[in-house]
Order: structure tokens, then C-alpha cells, then sequence
């Protein structure tokens, strides 16, 4: 079996803390998985998420995404290789406020000619950006406005159409459905767990939600594989 993401001996700790945020002996996620990624608040998630997507970088150890070592990588090449390989729903969605809904979902092929060819093989980024938009809920009046004047529910399915499109090897969800009702939740995950499924895309899912876990083939407790959550203990 490949693993998709590889982490091994990995430490990080945050500037000025005082311990390790994270240490982790061995973590393997292999391409197809649905993995739901919970534990208590601040037991480091995020943390995490950003290491396995080489926003942040390993104290110690190594993270690997397609065999390719982030720590090796400059920041530029890991930025390309992120937005290559990786669909990324953050917490906040880090949509850029000023460009249109349509626009935001096509940010991914417009820095990746392997997002563009992938989603080429479907109609075309636009295609494949209007169709994740409706099997998402947004409707078309929508995407022409600008993401700053959407719904925190709506951006939050912006920011999951733009993760999908291109079909990256590894989707990363940071409590995506935090701000969708009950229906537009299981909308939500029916999409995002099925383009998974259908695509062979690792999902990394962080949750506090127990309701939802269930749709996921793998429970990770955060505590349970980081050394330093254990450590941290009274
Ligand atoms: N940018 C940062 N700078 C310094 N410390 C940070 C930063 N982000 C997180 N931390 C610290 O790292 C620890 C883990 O935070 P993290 O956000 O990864 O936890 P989490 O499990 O995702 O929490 P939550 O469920 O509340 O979102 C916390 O102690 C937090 O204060």
C-alpha cells in the first residue's frame, strides 16, 4: 500500500511555547481514506492539518506528501505542490473577499496546470467549477458576487467546491460544517464524501461533530497518537 501522507518521528512545537504542540511516532494515510480527525479543544488538529499540508514545517522528523519530504521543499515549492496535490478547507476558508464566488472555486487551476488537466478531462475548470457549485447548493445567482458578501454557510461551501475541483489526491477539512444547518450538513458531506470516494482523494476531516462520523471509514483521536497531548496531561 501507498501512502498518500506520511508523517514519522514528527515533532513541532509552536514559537515561544513551551512544549511540543504535536509529537507523533508514525501516521500513515493511505489514498481513498476517509479519516475523522477529532479530540478535545486545542489538543492541535489545526496544528496538525497544517503540518500534513506543509503550511507549517516539522521541528524534527518528517511529513511526507506523495513521497515528497515539505521539509525539502522552499516555501514557493511547497506552495505549488499544496495547491498541485491538496485541497485545503480552512477553518476561516481564506477566500479572497474581493473576487467572485466562480473565481475563488477557480483559483486551483489558475496555479496548477495539474488541477486545470484534471478538471479538463470533465468539461473544463469552469464546467467542473459550476457543476460543484450546484451539487453544493450555491445557485447561480450567486456566483457572480463577490465571496465578502456571501453567508458564512455559503462561503464555508465555496471554500469546499474550490478544495474539490481538479480532484487533488488529498482533501484537507478543518470543521467545515460548522455553520450549516442540519440539511445543508448532510448535503455538504454528501458531496465532499462522495467526490472523495469517487476520485481516490485522502479526506482529512477534523470534527467535534460525533453525529457525522459515522460517514468516515477511519476515527482518529488526536490524544491517543500524539505524544505530546499525553505529556501535556496533569
Ligand atoms: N498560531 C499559533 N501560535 C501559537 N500557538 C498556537 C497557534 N495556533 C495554535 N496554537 C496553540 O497550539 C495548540 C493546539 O491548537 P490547535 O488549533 O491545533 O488545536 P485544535 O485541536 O485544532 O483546537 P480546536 O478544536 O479548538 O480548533 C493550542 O495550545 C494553541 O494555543
Amino acid at each position: 500500500m501507498s501512502a498518500v501522507l506520511r508523517a514519522e518521528a514528527l515533532r513541532f512545537a509552536w514559537p515561544g511555547a513551551a512544549a511540543s504542540c504535536i509529537d507523533i511516532e508514525q501516521l500513515e494515510i493511505e489514498a481513498g481514506e476517509a479519516v475523522f480527525l477529532h479530540g478535545p479543544s486545542g489538543c492541535g488538529k489545526s496544528t496538525l492539518l497544517s503540518l500534513l499540508a506543509g503550511v507549517l514545517v516539522a521541528d524534527a522528523g518528517r511529513v511526507a506528501l506523495l513521497g515528497q519530504d515539505w521539509a525539502a521543499l522552499s516555501g514557493a515549492a511547497r506552495d505549488r505542490q499544496r495547491v498541485a496535490h491538496v485541497g485545503y478547507i480552512f477553518q476561516q476558508f481564506n477566500l479572497l473577499p474581493y473576487l467572485s464566488v466562480l473565481d475563488n472555486v477557480l483559483l486551483p487551476c489558475r496555479f496548477s496546470a495539474r488541477r486545470r488537466e484534471q478538471a479538463a478531462r470533465e468539461g473544463g475548470a469552469r464546467a467542473q467549477a459550476a457543476r460543484l457549485l450546484e451539487d453544493m447548493g450555491l445557485s447561480q445567482a450567486l456566483w457572480k458576487r463577490q465571496a465578502m458578501q456571501l453567508s458564512v454557510g455559503q462561503q464555508q461551501r465555496v471554500a469546499a467546491a474550490r478544495a474539490l475541483i481538479g480532484h487533488p489526491e488529498v482533501v484537507i477539512a478543518d470543521e467545515p460544517t460548522s455553520a450549516l444547518d442540519e440539511d445543508r450538513r448532510e448535503a455538504f458531506l454528501d458531496v465532499l464524501v462522495e467526490a472523495c470516494r469517487a476520485n481516490r482523494s485522502a479526506l482529512v476531516f477534523v470534527s467535534h461533530d460525533q453525529r457525522i462520523a459515522a460517514r468516515f471509514g477511519r476515527h482518529l483521536l488526536l490524544p491517543e497518537i500524539n505524544r505530546a497531548a499525553e505529556l501535556a496531561q496533569p
